[in-house]
Parts: C-alpha cells; structure tokens; sequence
C-alpha cells in the first residue's frame, strides 16, 4: 500500500481542519507496521481513510492510498468501495470487542457479511470461519452460534479478527487491538496477529497507542503527532535508538517492572487538538525540549537520519544527513 501527500480535514465552527497532513508512507507487502501516538494524534482518522472510510464531517482532502492491483481506492465509491472494504481490506475496528452486533448471533453476522460481498458459496464462507476461528484456539461451532454477550473480551476480538480475514482480505488494519484486554490475553492476541499475518502473508497495520504492542508485532514503526509522522522507520532502531523528541518521550514515559520507578516520565503537556494544531511550523514544539527559532516557522520535513526518517530542525542539525529520504524507511541503494 502506498500512501501519498494524504490530508484528512474535519469540518469544525472553525472551518476546515486537518486531522491528518500531508502524510506519505508505504506499507511493504508482508510486514507489519506499527502506528503509534497519543490520543488525538490522527492514527484512527489516517486508518479510515486508508478503506476511504472517512465519514462526515470528514474528508479526504488531497492524496492518494495505492493497493497493488486494485490502484486508489480515494475515488472508489458504492458498491466497488464496500466489496474493496472486508474484500481486499479487512478492518478490525477500535474497541472490536463491542462492535458485534449484541441482536444477532456470530454466525448470523458472518452470513450478512458475505451476503453483502455476493458470497456464492456460504458453507464455505462458515467451514472458513470456523477454520479461522479455531486456529485461534476458539471452539468455531460454538462461537457461530453465540451472541456477543456470551464471549469474553478476548474471544470477541479473535471474532473481529475472522470477520476481517474470512473474506480472504490482503491488507489488514487493526485499530487498538488489545486495548481492554488483560496482559495474558492481551499477549495471545499479539501471538495470534503475528501468527496469521506471517500464514497469510499479509500486509498488516498495527494502531495503537502502546509502544508495547509494536515492539510485540511490528516490523516497521511510525509515529504520528499533531496528524503527522514525525519518526518512522525499522522498529528495532526506532525504539533502540529513537531520533525524534517526540518519540525519545514515548518511550520515556514507558514505566519499567525493573529498575527505578521514577525512571518514567510523563511527557509534559497535552498533545494539540484540531483547533490547537499550529499552521506554521513544527507541530511538537510548544512540548520540546530543543525548540528553536526555526520551529516557529519553518515545518521540518521526514530526512534520513542513519535507518529512520526523522522531520525535526534540531536532529537535522546535529549531523549530517546521511542520505536522501525514501518512502519506505528502507535504506536506499
Ligand atoms: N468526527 C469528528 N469531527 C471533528 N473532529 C474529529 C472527528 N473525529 C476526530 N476528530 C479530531 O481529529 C483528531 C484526530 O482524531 P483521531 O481519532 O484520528 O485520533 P487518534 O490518534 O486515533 O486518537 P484515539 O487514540 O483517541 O482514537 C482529533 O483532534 C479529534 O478530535
């Protein structure tokens, strides 16, 4: 998936406001990427756009969001968008624990989903589903047959993660996917998301606002603040030796089981809403540490800093730029 220059804007009293900027960044066939940042930060927003998914009063306001094989999905509408949407793109929404329908059995629900995509063959669909469903170490018969109130939060969200995959879907985006969940069940859920990702080959995006989750699953990291990626890159190197303010804070403010508990440290501040968004300049500056004069101004843009892209002035000018940015966070040939 190849995203390009995408803005996502809101409408507010105010008018017009960005949510997400400007933001390029591929999703490499196959790997995992991890999508972190406060609340707020736009990481939500970006992952609708990406099934073009924005409702009102959002918009997608420039950009485009490139499938192999499929081309921009930004001017699909009706019927091609939602047989793209489940199709080629399974979603996991936020929350997917309360996202079933509470009126309708599993099994129900799994038949409208593939009713509304034209599934000809629904035995299959279900022999799937229960496939699916007990490679994540669920009973599929019986899960079929239950209501939502019937599954723990664990089981409801291995529901979520059939419901996006059963329809064979390539690309897959998981918005908070153990948030609610207890540690164990939290860590089997991570397994069951690596697992099935590296079966599939599957091109896979991790939301989240736990630096935990993606050093868990991610290969590549991304993170995001005031609607755009300030650092991305490999996550070992990222989290090893993050370059970004922003993200040296992240992982700060992580509180450690060993070592000195006052070691974490709250990143100050708040991040911006849609109305305290700077027009000009870096976005992360009233929260910096190194802020400059030219942070005022001038908004930095993603550069090469040894494996990650990083856009902040002050990194920028502690060394030399070690190479031109791609797209990909790769190192260039
Ligand atoms: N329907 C809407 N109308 C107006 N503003 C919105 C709407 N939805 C989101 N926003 C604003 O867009 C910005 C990005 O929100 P978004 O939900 O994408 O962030 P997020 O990083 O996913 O946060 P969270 O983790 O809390 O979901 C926020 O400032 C939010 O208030």
């Amino acid at each position: 998936m190849r995203i390009r220059d995408l803005t996502v804007v809101y409408k507010t009293p105010a008018g017009e406001l960005p949510a997400v900027s400007e933001i390029d960044m591929d999703l490499p066939a196959g790997t995992i990427t991890g999508l972190v940042g406060e609340s707020g930060s736009g990481k939500s927003t970006l992952a609708l756009s990406l099934l073009n998914a924005v409702q009102p009063p959002g918009r997608i306001s420039s950009g485009t969001v490139e499938i192999d094989g499929l081309g921009d999905v930004v001017p699909l509408q009706g019927d091609k968008l939602r047989r793209v949407r489940g199709g080629q793109i399974g979603y996991v929404f936020q929350a997917a624990q309360n996202s079933l329908n509470p009126l309708k059995t599993v099994g129900k629900q799994l038949l409208d989903l593939g009713r509304s995509h034209d599934v000809d063959d629904l035995r299959a669909l279900v022999s799937e589903a229960k496939e699916l469903l007990g490679r994540m170490g669920l009973d599929g018969a019986r899960v079929l047959d239950s209501y939502q109130h019937e599954l723990s939060g664990g089981m409801r969200q291995r529901v979520g993660i059939m419901l996006a995959l059963v329809l064979n879907a390539h690309v897959v985006v998981l918005d908070e996917p153990t948030t609610a969940l207890d540690m164990i069940t939290q860590a089997n859920i991570l397994e069951i998301i690596r697992n099935i990702h590296a079966e599939r080959g599957l091109t896979t995006l991790v939301i989240t606002h736990d630096i935990g989750v993606v050093a868990e699953v991610a290969d590549q990291l991304a993170v995001m603040y005031g609607g755009r990626i300030v650092e991305r890159g490999p996550v070992r190197s990222v989290l090893g030796e993050p370059r970004h303010p922003y993200t040296q804070g992240l992982i700060r403010a992580i509180p450690r089981l060993t070592g000195d508990i006052d070691q974490a440290r709250a990143l100050p501040g708040r991040p911006p809403t849609l109305g305290t968004i700077p027009e000009r300049g870096c976005v992360f500056r009233d929260r910096c540490e190194l802020r400059m004069s030219v942070c005022d101004t001038v908004e930095p843009v993603l550069e090469r800093h040894a494996d990650q892209l990083v856009a902040c002035h002050a990194v920028a000018g502690q060394e030399p730029d070690g190479g031109a940015p791609t797209d990909d966070g790769q190192e260039q040939t």
